[in-house]
Parts: structure tokens; C-alpha cells; sequence
């Protein structure tokens, strides 16, 4: 399953970091998803219940995938390719410590920015410019522009 055959996709936040207030966890993944809506055809819905497209949630080690979380440092979330069932879910490593929008830790927006490139269908790029470079930089995310082959390599999908 390269991509999504639908433009509409659900997504639930199914539980919350202590690191950080609701309102801002809501607000970086809302944006997270802007990012990626503001240069295809996609569109994204938030649902409460029941199961959704993009199934959000942080955990640490085993938390119910093939994929346990190492604790701090390394592995910071991991996604999954568009398919039903598991396909589009993201999860994040209780262990890192992430922040609204400070360089002491690890800012939400930007890795849930990557990770939903990898629900969409995206894979790593070697571009070190770019979001889907597979190391993680900081960057002042009220500031954050779509890099170019970002927008390329998403528009190659949903264009
Ligand atoms: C083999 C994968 C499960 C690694 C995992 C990843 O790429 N998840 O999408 C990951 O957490 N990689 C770290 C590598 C690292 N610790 O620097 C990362 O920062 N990925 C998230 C990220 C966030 C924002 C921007 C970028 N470029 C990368
Ligand atoms: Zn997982
Ligand atoms: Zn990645």
C-alpha cells in the first residue's frame, strides 16, 4: 500500500505525554498534519473514538507492536505505512521528553511533522535539508517551512 486511496483521513489522540499541557499536544499534532494537508489534496479529521486512520499515542518499550520503544535517546517515534489496521498509526517514546517548542528536548511538532510523513507513505530521504531526513535537527517550529523535497516527494504521491 504505496498511499492513501482517500483524501479524507481520521486521526485520535489516544493518550497524552505528562511533558506537556493537552492544549499543546493537540495543537503540535494539529499543525503537524497542516503541514502535510497545506500541500496535497489531504484532508484530516480529528475523532474522539473508535478507530481512527492515524492512531496517536505515546509509550516506552513493549507497547503492543513488534517495534519496543529503547528508552531515551535513539529511537525517538516510529510510524507505519498507509494499510488498514496498524497502517498510518504513530507512536512516540514516552522515555524522550518533548516540548511545545524548546530546543530541551525534543519538539513534538516536528517529529510528529516526520512521522506523519511516514503514515502518508513517505520514506527517509538522504536530503539533510529535509523533514524526512532520518536524524532529527531542531528547528524553531513557529518558523517551520515545508522543505522542497518534502513537498516533492508528498505531491509524488498525492499530487
Ligand atoms: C529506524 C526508525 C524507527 C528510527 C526512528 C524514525 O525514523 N522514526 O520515523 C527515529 O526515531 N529516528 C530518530 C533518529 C534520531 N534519534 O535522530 C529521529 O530523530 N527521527 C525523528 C525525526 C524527527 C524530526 C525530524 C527528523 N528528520 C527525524
Ligand atoms: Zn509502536
Ligand atoms: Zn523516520
Amino acid at each position: 500500500n504505496l498511499k492513501w486511496d482517500k483524501n479524507s483521513l481520521t486521526y485520535r489522540i489516544e493518550n497524552y505525554t505528562p511533558d506537556m499541557s493537552v492544549s499543546e499536544v493537540d495543537d503540535s499534532i494539529n499543525r503537524a498534519l497542516q503541514v502535510w494537508a497545506k500541500v496535497t489534496p489531504l484532508r484530516f479529521t480529528r475523532i474522539y473514538s473508535g478507530t481512527a486512520d492515524i492512531m496517536i499515542s505515546f509509550g516506552s518499550r513493549a507497547h503492543g507492536d513488534y517495534y519496543p520503544f529503547d528508552g531515551p535517546g535513539n529511537t525517538l517515534a516510529h510510524a507505519f505505512a498507509p494499510s488498514p489496521g496498524i497502517g498510518g498509526d504513530a507512536h512516540f517514546d514516552e522515555d524522550e521528553t518533548f516540548t511545545f517548542r524548546s530546543n530541551n528536548g525534543y519538539v513534538l511538532f516536528l517529529v510528529a511533522a516526520h512521522e506523519f510523513g511516514h503514515s502518508l507513505g513517505l520514506s527517509h530521504s538522504d536530503d539533510p535539508g529535509a523533514l524526512m531526513y532520518p536524524v532529527y535537527s531542531y528547528g524553531n517550529p513557529d518558523t517551520f517551512v515545508l522543505p522542497r523535497d518534502d513537498v516533492n516527494g508528498i505531491q509524488s504521491l498525492y499530487g
